[in-house]
């Protein structure tokens, strides 16, 4: 029998619901009653720790798929790069939807670009890969902790706290915020995380009715570029606290994927960018990630997962 409601599971979060709030949109054009049930997560409780530190997978997820297995919810709407690699068996990615600006963007307080920042200038950010690659193009920077949400954040640089913060244009732009933005950094300075830019929508496998209702939100370009990038993380083993960039293109039948890894202070930075007809895009992206093992991504991320000191580079 078909559900009179679709509830969609969102953390609480503005941005959050914002994409919550698009999803439940589009389900209702196409005739559908959607009401959206808040869930706070792990992420969302802990604000005073770098996410590397607090451990663990699925932080922004964990509890929201738990309420899709106890049948609470109908769907659940994530950012993809808070998607771990792995997902609970009887769940899985029924849609990905057109991806938004993948882009990391620079907000800085005096309106300077990355290259004009004053020698020392205070970052925020709590993500170790826009560190690294930042450290790796100016390694003068001085890097601090940012957790909260994105008002909290761009509160932050306002009063002063930080020279310039470095957020998810994709974020920015969702909330109507594109203003504050100085700079959109290019992929070659720093490369988006696995999925940044791009929605997931979740639920179970089984439930036949509600994949055939929200089927037609899958853009499957998005859905190609995401699964290289997704596989990359996959044979890399890497979780969403991790110096890991990777991010895949199309151009006509060709996808072209770029991964990356770094050393937490950005002075070893391996690249590997290969290209693939569409139809191989998972396993373009595990072969990227060999190709990166096989420069020696395993020893980095062994000593970042260790919480040491990143190899020496040329380490044996
Ligand atoms: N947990 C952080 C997070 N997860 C998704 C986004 C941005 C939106 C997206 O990438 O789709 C952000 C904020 C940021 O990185 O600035």
């Amino acid at each position: 029998m078909a559900k009179s409601v679709l509830k969609i599971g969102s953390r609480g979060s503005q941005l959050a619901l914002w994409q919550a709030n698009w999803v439940k949109s589009q389900l209702e054009q196409k005739g559908f009653q959607v009401e959206i049930v808040k869930i706070k997560t792990t992420g969302d409780k802990i604000l005073d720790v770098p996410l590397a530190k607090v451990g663990g997978k699925g932080l922004f997820v964990k509890e929201i798929e738990e309420a899709l297995l106890r049948n609470e919810i109908d769907l659940a709407v994530h950012s993809m790069k808070d998607v771990p690699s792995e997902l609970p068996e009887p769940l899985h990615l029924a849609a990905i939807p057109k991806r938004e600006d993948p882009r990391d963007a620079l907000i800085s307080r005096r309106s300077l670009r990355l290259a004009d920042l004053p020698s020392g200038a205070k970052i925020g950010t709590s993500s170790l890969r826009r560190q690294a690659q930042l450290w790796a193009y100016r390694s003068d920077l001085d890097f601090a902790m940012l957790r909260g949400n994105l008002d909290t954040r761009l509160r932050k640089v306002a009063e002063g706290e930080f020279e310039a913060i470095i957020l998810a244009a994709a974020g920015l732009h969702r909330m109507g915020w594109s203003d504050r933005i100085t700079e959109y950094l290019s992929t070659d300075i720093s490369l988006p995380a696995i999925g940044q830019g791009a929605l997931g929508i979740e639920c179970r496998r089984e439930d036949r009715e509600v994949n055939q209702q929200i089927a037609f939100l899958n853009d499957p370009e998005t859905a190609c570029t995401v699964t290289a990038e997704r596989a990359l993380l996959i044979r890399l083993e890497g979780g969403c606290q991790v110096p890991i960039a990777g991010y895949a293109t199309l151009s006509g039948e060709e996808i072209t994927l770029e991964g990356r890894v770094a050393t937490l202070d950005g002075r070893e930075m391996l690249r590997e960018r290969q290209r693939a007809p569409i139809s191989e895009a998972a396993r373009l992206g595990t072969q990227v990630a060999e190709s990166l093992l096989g420069k020696g991504a395993d020893k980095i991320l062994k000593a970042v997962y260790e919480g040491g000191r990143p190899p020496a580079p040329g380490t044996p």
